[in-house]
């Protein structure tokens, strides 16, 4: 981590004020879900929920969905039983979205974060890449970018398993719960997914609804969810072969707890892909590809009950913030 103190004034009654501190950050992004990246591989960073708002901040901060704080796997609380079963995880993924609140994942974050210790040297070379996360171990690799997707370079990761908190009988139902959502007539209804942190999927009509509702105001979901939810609006647009592969293809709106509609969610993308395919029964494919405002990401149902997430990452530019100014107001 770069935090660097101000300078005492020299004895000279001329002397330039003292620096204010300023904090090296990193700007990215998978799919548009952007991130402010901080290194602070030794743990003594003090990530309260006011710097985060503040960094985040679009007009007053860096702007982003969401604070990552890159830090040794044995700094942080969770880190013990990681590193136990997993002593490869020396990085730890710290996930805090734009209103301060702490998140066990972000599958878009994951991306971006490998690509983030690439950048550091932290990746070994021609090795998976293990990170550390609230959610446990992620091994992340390169892969091919799919036909027809319009991006340079992939990442993919086994996300783990994710599963209906409501059980069998809201997996033969298909909903458990309902959620309304503004400029919707009336509530629709829904089935809520856990994928390390958790979700509620909607189907709606088609495209046109889609694009018509406002999640400016957060959906309201009922009943309500102890943890609270991201929300995932969805439109299946039908299947087609992608890289000799039958792939399903779905188009997506995302309500992200704890900051609002963002441009992608990576975990929100294996949620609505899993939903989907719940709804679909048996014969569904395995491959799903999941349109966003932002981009596409690709999500494979593995056996076991586990899935894979992969798309795109960017790192678009380093800055020093000036921490009395982002924090004086
Ligand atoms: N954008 C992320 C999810 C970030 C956490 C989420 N807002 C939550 O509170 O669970 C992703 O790409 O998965």
């Amino acid at each position: 981590m770069t935090v660097t103190a101000g300078t005492s004034p020299t004895e000279s009654s001329h002397a330039a004020p003292a620096a204010s501190p300023t904090l090296h950050v990193t700007k990215g992004h998978g799919t548009q879900n952007d991130f402010v990246l901080v290194d602070d591989r030794d743990g003594v960073l003090e990530l309260g929920a006011t710097l985060v708002r503040a960094l985040a901040d679009r007009r007053a901060g860096v702007g982003a969905d969401g604070v990552i704080r890159l830090v040794a796997t044995q700094h942080v609380p969770e880190g013990a039983p990681l590193l136990a079963s997993a002593p490869d995880a020396r990085w730890f993924m710290d996930y805090r979205n734009a209103d301060g609140s702490i998140a066990e994942m972000c599958g878009n974050g994951v991306r971006v974060f490998a690509l983030y210790l690439d950048r550091l040297g932290l990746w070994p070379d021609g090795e998976e890449l293990a990170v550390g996360t609230r959610s446990g171990v992620m091994r992340v690799r390169r892969v091919a970018v799919p036909a027809g997707v319009d991006d340079t370079a992939w990442f993919a990761f086994d996300i783990g398993r994710w599963h209906v908190p409501g059980g069998a009988d809201a997996v033969a139902a298909g909903f458990d719960a309902e959620v309304a959502v503004a400029g919707l007539a009336v509530a629709r209804p829904a089935l809520g997914i856990d994928v390390g942190n958790p979700h509620t999927v909607l189907a709606l009509r088609d495209e046109a609804e889609l694009e018509a509702v406002d999640l400016t105001r957060a959906p309201q979901v009922h009943p309500v969810p102890p943890q609270g939810s991201n929300i995932e609006l969805v439109v299946p647009l039908g299947e087609s072969d992608v890289d000799g592969r039958t792939t399903a293809r779905i188009r997506m709106r995302v309500h992200e707890r704890g900051v609002g509609e963002t441009r992608s969610c990576g975990t929100g993308a294996v949620a609505a892909a899993m939903a989907v395919r719940t709804w679909a029964g048996a014969g569904a494919p395995d491959d799903w590809l999941v349109d966003v405002p932002g981009g596409t990401v690709r999500v494979r149902s593995l056996p076991d009950g586990r899935a894979e997430l992969a798309g795109p990452a960017v790192l678009v530019g380093e800055m020093d913030v000036d921490l009395a100014a982002l924090l004086d107001r």
